[in-house]
């Protein structure tokens, strides 16, 4: 039994397996009868912000501040969610992250030690699903993701994304849920139900993300909070993407009962001076 401290430090910016167990542990959670037990990886500067949206920078990098070589945290970051990604049965992104991240190929763990945690302790398939949601079809069909034998890969849309993606050629494993837009609640019950999801990695932007909390669908948040202040808009005067875009808490289409989020910390990590690192469980109060 690992035990799991609320407030501590990490040895090593290359955080190891033992101190990654203790603090994002899944022993005894809850997983729901109707979906997958859902959790949410963002980094995020203190102002929100999860992506500098610069021509030429449109991924997270820079946030995680991946590019300075003297920052370790980046790495420790990257080591979560990449044992995020090792730990579940299935990882969801949008089609914002292809078009933004033309040349990354695949949410998979790209750590060793953390892969043999997967195959070895999990006994989980090598790589998990690789679930790309998208409203309009408009996705890369070209991208990496694509082109990988060993990557099992489901794009979920609407009927008006599937009659785009047909029309491109593509009706192989595409899941239609809803019409117009993807029907989120839909969409979890078809994971569980039909492709034997129990645990599901939210590795998004803030637009998805915010609608799966304005629905009650994620159960936990691990955030690296980024010692950075961004400011809201690039160079170029447009918005930078944000961690809570549109949460519509007080909105009628909210299911009836539900209320707002309520993160209970569960636990909290340092490293050096740049980052913090929480992990919490969404209560809907
Ligand atoms: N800092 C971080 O941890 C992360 C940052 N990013 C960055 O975030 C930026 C994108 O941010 P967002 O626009 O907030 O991204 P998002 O990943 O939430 O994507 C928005 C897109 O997702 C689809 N979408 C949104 N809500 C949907 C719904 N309810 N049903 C079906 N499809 C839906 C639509 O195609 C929309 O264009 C990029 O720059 C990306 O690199 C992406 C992932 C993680
Ligand atoms: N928490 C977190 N930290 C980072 O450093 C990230 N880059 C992300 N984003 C997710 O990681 C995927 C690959 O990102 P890079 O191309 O390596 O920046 C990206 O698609 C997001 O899902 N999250």
């Amino acid at each position: 039994m690992t035990s799991t401290p609320f407030l501590a430090v990490f040895t090593s910016p290359e955080v190891q397996l033992p101190e990654l167990t203790s603090y994002l542990s899944l022993d005894g959670i809850h997983v729901p009868n109707d979906r997958p037990y859902v959790w949410q990886n963002a980094v995020t500067s203190l102002d929100g912000v999860i992506g500098l949206a610069e021509i030429g920078c449109t991924d997270a990098g820079p946030i995680a501040m991946k590019h300075m070589e003297q920052v370790k945290g980046s790495l420790t970051d990257w080591r979560i969610l990449n044992f995020g990604w090792a730990c579940a049965d299935g990882v969801l992104v949008t089609g914002a992250n292809l078009r933004n991240e033309p040349e990354f190929d695949g949410w998979f763990t790209r750590f060793q030690d953390l892969q043999n945690y997967r195959q070895t302790n999990l006994k989980s398939p090598d790589h998990p699903l690789q679930i790309i949601v998208t409203n309009s079809g408009e996705l890369p069909l070209d991208h990496p993701v694509f082109q990988r034998v060993d990557l099992k890969v489901l794009i979920v849309t609407g009927g008006r994304g599937s009659r785009c993606l047909a029309e491109r050629g593509k009706s192989e494993n595409v899941v239609v849920c809803g019409e117009d837009v993807v029907d989120l609640r839909q969409l979890m019950k078809v994971l569980k139900e039909s492709y034997q999801i129990q645990t599901l990695d939210i590795s998004t932007g803030g637009a998805f993300a915010s609608d799966c909390l304005n629905l009650g669908l994620i159960d936990e948040v691990r955030y690296t909070l980024s010692g950075q202040i961004c400011g809201r808009v690039n160079s170029q005067n447009q918005q930078r993407p944000v961690l809570f875009p549109n949460v519509r808490f007080n909105w009628v289409d909210r299911p009836a009962g539900l209320g707002n989020p309520l993160i209970h910390y569960l636990g909290i990590r340092a490293v050096d001076e740049h980052f913090v690192f929480v992990r919490g469980r969404v209560e809907y109060r």
